[in-house]
Formats: C-alpha cells, sequence, structure tokens
C-alpha cells in the first residue's frame, strides 16, 4: 500500500472533485458518512453521549458532518468548536449551518479552558481538531484541550490522524497530541503511524477508501509503501518440481568468534531454513565442531585463527554472502572484511561488526559493492550515517547514504525500514518479542538465503524482513514475548511461508 504526502492527498482531493464532477464539500460528506457507517455498526443506536471536538479546518469539517448525521439517526451528540483563529475554511462553514438545520443544540463555540465539557468513562470522543493541515504545535488553551481530552477515560476515536500529530513532520511537543485508542484515516495511512517517535500515537488505525481517484494515485510516486501480507504474496517465487539444490543457490556465511559462535549458528541455521540450497559457514577454528553439531545440514570452513577470523578464501563461486554477525573487532578481521569487499562478486549482507568496522574506517565505505544490503540496528546505523535529530533527518540521512553509496539500508525495528535511494519500504509484520539477542543474526541469514536463491537485493531485503517479522508474530503465538529466543524466529519460518497464502479476515491494524 502507498503511503502518500499531504500535498499529494491535497491534490488528489482536488482531481477526484474534477474528475467526479463533485464539490470538496461533497467529497467532505462522502469521508464523514464513512467515518458515521463506522461508527453506527458498532454503536446500534446506542444512547452514549458522543462528544465531537472539530477545529475550524476540514477535519472539523469532518466533525460536523459526523456530527449532523448521528443526530439525523437519533444519538445523543453534543459538539464543540474550538475556535483557535478565524480562517474557518469554506467547507468547514458550510457544514457548519447543515449542522444548525437539523438541530436546536448548535455546537458549543469554545474560547477557553472555562468551556472545556465533563466527560464521562463510558461516552465517546472524536477527535476532529486537526487533521493533515496542521502546521505547528497547538499552543495556549488548544494544547489545554488536548491535555484534557487526555485525562479522559472516555474512548477516543481520531478523524483521519490524532490530532496535533503530524502527517509526515517531526513533532516539536509530544504533550499536545491527542492519545486516541483508535484512528480512522482517509485513503491511506500517514508516514507518522511508523516510525518510532510517532507510531505509539496511533495505536490502532484503520484506513477508510474515500474513493480519491485511483489514476491519479496510481500515478504518484509514494512517500513509502507499506510491505503487508498481499505485497508478500506477490514476491513470492514457486519452485519447479524438477529443481534441485543446486538451483537454490549457496550462501557463505561469515560470522562468529569465540564467545560469539551462536551468530554463526543462529545466520547459517536461518539461511538453511528459508531455503538455500546450501549454506557454508566460515568461522574460526574453535567454531567448527559447534556448527557442525548444531547445523549438520551446513558444510563448515574454519580459519586458520583459532577465536577470529582472519581470512576470508573460499574455493569455490558463492551465490550470496552475509557477513560481520559475531565476528569481533580484531584488526586482523577488519584487513580480511577490506580484502572480501575488494573482491566480492555475488549479492552482500552486511552486518554487526562488520559495520562497525566500516564505520570505524572510513575508507572502506567506498568499497562497499554496488546493491550490498547494510542491515543495521540504531546503534550500528548512528555510528555509520552519524546521530540524528528526529526520526524523519534519520530517514534523510539513510536515503542519501544509500543514494551515494548505491546500497540498501535495512533499518530495524519495529516498523523496519528498508532504504534504496529515496524509495522506503516500511514492514508490518514483527512484535516486541524479537527485541532479543540473535533475532538480528536470523535476519541475515533470511536475506543471504533470499539472496541464494536468486531474489534481487531489494527484493531480499523487503521479503526477508517481511518474513522474519511474520515468523516472529507465529513464534509468539505460542511462547509470547518475553520467552521469545531468536531460535523460534528460525524455527517459525516455514510457517511464515505457509502462512502468507493463508486466507483471513481483514481487521484493524495493530502498531
Ligand atoms: N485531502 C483529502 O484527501 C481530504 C481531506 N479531508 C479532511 O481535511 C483535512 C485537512 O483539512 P485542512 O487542510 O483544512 O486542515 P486541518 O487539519 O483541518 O486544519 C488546518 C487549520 O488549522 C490551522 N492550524 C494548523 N495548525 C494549527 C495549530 N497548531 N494551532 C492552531 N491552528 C492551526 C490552520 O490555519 P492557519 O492558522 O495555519 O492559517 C487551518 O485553519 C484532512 O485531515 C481530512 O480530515 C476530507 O474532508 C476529505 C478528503
Ligand atoms: N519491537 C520490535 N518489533 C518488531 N521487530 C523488532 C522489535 N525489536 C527488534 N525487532 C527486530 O529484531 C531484530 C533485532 O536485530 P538486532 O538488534 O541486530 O539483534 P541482534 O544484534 O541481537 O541479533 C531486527 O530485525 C528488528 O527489526
Ligand atoms: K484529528
Amino acid at each position: 500500500m502507498k503511503i502518500f504526502s499531504s500535498k499529494q492527498l491535497y491534490e488528489a482531493d482536488e482531481v477526484t472533485c474534477n474528475n467526479q464532477n463533485i464539490t470538496s464539500v461533497d467529497l467532505m460528506e462522502r469521508a464523514g458518512s464513512y467515518i458515521f457507517t463506522w461508527l453506527h455498526q458498532r454503536m446500534q443506536g446506542a444512547q452514549v453521549p458522543v462528544h465531537i471536538f472539530c477545529g475550524i479546518g476540514n477535519n472539523g469539517g469532518d466533525g460536523l458532518v459526523l456530527g449532523r448525521l448521528l443526530i439525523e439517526s437519533g444519538y445523543n451528540v453534543k459538539c464543540y468548536i474550538a475556535n483557535f483563529t478565524d480562517k474557518r475554511s469554506p467547507c468547514f462553514l458550510t457544514n457548519y449551518s447543515r449542522y444548525k438545520d437539523v438541530t436546536k443544540n448548535w455546537p458549543i463555540l469554545m474560547k477557553g479552558a472555562e468551556d472545556f465539557p465533563e466527560i464521562a468513562p463510558q461516552d465517546i470522543i472524536i477527535d476532529a481538531l486537526f487533521g493533515i493541515g496542521l502546521n505547528r504545535p497547538p499552543e495556549g488553551w488548544v494544547k489545554d484541550l488536548i491535555l484534557h481530552i487526555n485525562t479522559q477515560r472516555a474512548f477516543k476515536l481520531s478523524i483521519d490522524i490524532p490530532s496535533g500529530l503530524s502527517a509526515e513532520q517531526a513533532v516539536e511537543d509530544f504533550d499536545a497530541i491527542v492519545k486516541s485508542n483508535h484512528t480512522l484515516t482517509f485513503q491511506a495511512p500517514k508516514l507518522s503511524f511508523f516510525l518510532p517517535e510517532t507510531g505509539p500515537y496511533v495505536t490502532f488505525y484503520e484506513a477508510i477508501d474515500i474513493g480519491l481517484d485511483a489514476a491519479y494515485l496510481e500515478s504518484q510516486e509514494p512517500l513509502a509503501q507499506l510491505i503487508a501480507k498481499p505485497q508478500a504474496q506477490r514476491f513470492y517465487k514457486q519452485r519447479n518440481k524438477y529443481a534441485h539444490k543446486g538451483n537454490f543457490g549457496h550462501s557463505l556465511i561469515v560470522a562468529g568468534s569465540y564467545g560469539m559462535m551462536g551468530a554463526s549458528v543462529l545466520a547459517t541455521k536461518a539461511t538453511m531454513r528459508i531455503g538455500a540450497g546450501k549454506v557454508t559457514a566460515m568461522v574460526p577454528r574453535s567454531g567448527y565442531s559447534i556448527l557442525q553439531s548444531t547445523v549438520p545440514e551446513a558444510m563448515v570452513k574454519t580459519d586458520e585463527n583459532e577465536d577470529f577470523i582472519t581470512n576470508i578464501n573460499y574455493d569455490f563461486e558463492p551465490d550470496a554472502i552475509a557477513v560481520g554477525m559475531g565476528i569481533g573487532n580484531n584488526d586482523e578481521t577488519a584487513t580480511a572484511l577490506k580484502a572480501l569487499l575488494k573482491k566480492v562478486l555475488c549479492p552482500i549482507v552486511i552486518d554487526a561488526d562488520a559495520l562497525n568496522c566500516i564505520s570505524k574506517t572510513k575508507t572502506l565505505i567506498k568499497l562497499l559493492p554496488e546493491n550490498a544490503i547494510l542491515t543495521p540496528h540504531p546503534g550500528e546505523l548512528a555510528r555509520l550515517v552519524g546521530e540524528w535529530t528526529d526520526d524523519y533527518d534519520k530517514i534523510k540521512k539513510c536515503q542519501e547514504f544509500s543514494a551515494t553509496y548505491k546500497v540498501i539500508i535495512i533499518i530495524k525495528g519495529a516498523n523496519t525500514i528498508t532504504v534504496m535511494g529515496n524509495e522506503l519500504y516500511i514492514n508490518t509484520t514483527g512484535n516486541p518479542g524479537m527485541a532479543t539477542a540473535g533475532s538480528g543474526d536470523v535476519l541475515s541469514g533470511c536475506l543471504s538465503g533470499l539472496l541464494a536463491q536468486g531474489y534481487d537485493p531489494l527484493l531480499a531485503s523487503v521479503f526477508g524482513v517481511y518474513l522474519h517479522g511474520s515468523a516472529g508474530n507465529i513464534a509468539s503465538q505460542t511462547v509470547g514475548f518475553e520467552a521469545m529466543m531468536a531460535s523460534d524466529i528460525i524455527n517459525s519460518l516455514g510457517d511464515a511461508f505457509l502462512e502468507l497464502f493463508r486466507q483471513e479476515e481483514e481487521a484493524p491494524v495493530a502498531q
């Protein structure tokens, strides 16, 4: 699913009105009526007070449409206008007068804290203060109103976006954001819903298709693409009945050092589990029996050094390489990495200590092969691209780095983002149970296994991240979050493939 900028959504709004020969007021009526239907289906006429807080822009206009439709269906509606400027939008004004036509209980024009209403815990709050037109942090009594709303125990439903949250810009005042329980967002979710700093303000959302011009939306380069099951299904490459292991490639895993041999075991196992035809694990000598006994399916090649890797030499042409997991930071390992980067011919995943080594020795950055996949966790990322001021700055830094060195960066976290140049792919699978040692090693194995099978680097990244998160979700269903270990993710990779083609009902998206 595409994520659009506010500018694109405003343009889509205009194109839609022109092409469908409707007015903006008609489009607002459509948008508001979808929200009404959603609420009506759940409330079934219940007389619970519904408190609608409207701004004076089009988000407030949506709130007024909803209020009018609820009143016409006999609901108990209390509407408040936060009259924070005189510049009311024309669609707001039209709906303000339409609202007054259907009831004698006109909206209350709030001018300050003295107008804030009492709200019972069982009531419902509709948040229609600000939408995507927010252009500065709410201040003064409008901020106090948001704080007042946030102290209420009533269920809070935000229209389009929680008020105070920007669709795609850094937040200056996190207190001045409505902490809603659910958001009904128009057409497509906004970028801020998926980033670590702002995502927590959107615990659940549903995107409501309000019929914006499909051809226009199709033609637009999105801000980002959301990767969920329908997209992942399309990535899958079916196996040929007559295939043999040679068709699925040979991965080389360069990982492990004394005390961190588990990183090699996890990455090697994940590479096999995700379907590589053959895997060779290259480890220091002390890792030989560990690998042979824990992953009998893999071949093992040992370094001359007992404890860490000093020479990345192979006598076969691998189809994919993953390097760095638990290799430590010895100078000789760094030299071996440099030699590898100079000679590598196949797709490569660069992780963990290999990334730290590259960050430390800037000359190595220039050796990064085109389309190399870099998989830093936040600490490694900061060392690689520099500290960022906020999530958007982080993304910008990654886009610049990716474009300059022609590499793919996977920003790992709750909604892992794959960055290739300006393109962003946001993953929707995964859970906090995966915040456990070794889960990143498993990801590197997954990526190398897909590369070995012939998935191109971008596809391997986006699909691998999706399957890794999906395996984590499946594992969490039996072990829960706390008990989950990286091995559980590996053991669920098979189910993650099966799950790809299982039918299920659409449900609200939990963040
Ligand atoms: N495009 C679509 O697809 C569709 C969009 N629709 C709806 O339109 C919404 C966007 O509407 P919108 O553009 O009128 O902006 P909105 O957020 O209501 O308010 C902006 C107003 O607030 C003001 N203001 C801003 N920040 C402020 C602050 N901190 N403190 C105080 N004031 C502040 C700003 O005025 P300013 O003072 O900056 O001149 C302006 O007056 C969108 O989210 C969706 O709900 C649907 O109806 C149909 C399809
Ligand atoms: N809260 C979370 N939600 C979803 N996925 C997560 C979460 N926390 C961590 N992960 C995933 O787990 C992996 C952790 O990687 P990393 O920190 O490199 O682990 P390690 O270095 O221990 O192997 C990443 O793929 C990341 O996206
Ligand atoms: K809102």
